[in-house]
């Protein structure tokens, strides 16, 4: 009995290896799927953890979510070059800004998380299950997009609470995913944000994932992601007027990263 389960286990598991060898399609969809299933697995796990060592909704369990997803890249051979992690110790809180390529960036988000830092999502990501669940005890702020007014209030009140509790927030300034190789204009709010709590702004910036990742032509295969974390960029005295100048600012510095990390889309990339 035992015997015929493994021949048919393994009959299966060899029809999936020669469909993903011959279709693009059947090797991105059953990637992505083993990814989706991989993060609802591993937050019911996490969950369990988070609530036996933290009890609840807390900063610190992301501790915990980062120790778990910084092992997933070895599922999907994915390398990270990380530089520039000094640049995370300043003093305090502070506003962290980076591009947003793919539901694959909790990878990329987790190898440099630093300590005492949420994220913030759109409201929707708490509807997925366990991925909800694990987003909700590690403390990340929900947003209403489809709401700027509410949208707005939940960042003011995000402004005041990370001053008074030491910790970073990390914003996706697109707003949504984009994987063309460069960045879409930066929505206002994590700009704000930073000056309304008169903290400074971290950008990061991750390598365009496009050489090895892209969903219009169903591409997934194993590749290196280079992270640069950029200097603070300090937001003291500056008020609602300089939200625009600040925004311009990392837009470029930012633009300029990703250029310099995996050259401009559409030009052969630097493969180094
Ligand atoms: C253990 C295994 C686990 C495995 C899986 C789990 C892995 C990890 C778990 C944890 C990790 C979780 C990570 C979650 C990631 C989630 C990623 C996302 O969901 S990205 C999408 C959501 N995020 C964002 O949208 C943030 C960026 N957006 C903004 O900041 C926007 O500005 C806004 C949403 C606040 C509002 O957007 P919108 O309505 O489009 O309005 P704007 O055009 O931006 O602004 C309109 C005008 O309002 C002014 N403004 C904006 N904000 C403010 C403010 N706070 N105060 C005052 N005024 C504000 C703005 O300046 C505009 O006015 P103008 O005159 O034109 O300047
Ligand atoms: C009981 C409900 C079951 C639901 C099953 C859900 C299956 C999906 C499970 C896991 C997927 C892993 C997701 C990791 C989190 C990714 C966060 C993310 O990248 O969200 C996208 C958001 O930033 C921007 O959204 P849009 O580009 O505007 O759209």
């Amino acid at each position: 009995m035992e015997m015929g389960w493994l021949l048919w286990g393994t009959a299966v598991l060899l029809l999936l290896h020669v469909l993903m060898q011959l279709s693009p399609t059947v090797n991105f969809a059953l990637r992505i799927g083993f990814y989706c299933v991989l993060c609802l697995l591993a937050s019911a796990l996490a969950a369990v953890a988070c609530l036996l060592v933290n009890g609840g909704r807390t900063v610190k369990n992301m501790r915990i979510i980062k120790a778990v997803v910084k092992t997933f890249k070895y599922f999907f051979g994915l390398r990270f070059e990380v530089k520039g992690l000094e640049n995370f110790k300043v003093e305090g809180p502070a506003v962290i800004l980076s591009n947003h390529q793919s539901v694959l960036d909790m990878m990329g988000l987790m190898e440099v998380l630093p300590d005492n830092c949420v994220q913030v999502g759109k409201k929707e990501l708490m509807y997925m299950g366990s991925v909800g669940l694990i987003m909700y005890l590690g403390g990340v702020i929900f947003i209403n997009r489809k709401s700027t007014s509410s949208a707005k209030m939940v960042m003011s009140e995000v402004a005041k609470t990370m001053v008074a509790e030491n910790v970073k927030v990390w914003v996706y300034p697109e707003g949504t995913r984009n994987c063309t190789g460069d960045l879409l204009p930066f929505k206002k709010g994590a700009f704000h944000l930073a000056v309304q709590a008169q903290v400074p702004v971290i950008p990061v910036v991750y390598s365009s994932f496009t050489s090895f990742y892209n969903p219009k032509t169903k591409l997934f295969t194993s590749g290196k992601i280079k992270v640069e974390v950029l200097p603070p960029i300090e937001t003291k005295g500056l008020t609602s007027d300089d939200v625009t100048d600040l925004s311009d600012r990392c837009f470029s510095t930012m633009r300029e990263t990703l250029f310099r990390l995996s050259g401009h889309p559409g030009e052969a990339k630097d493969s180094s």
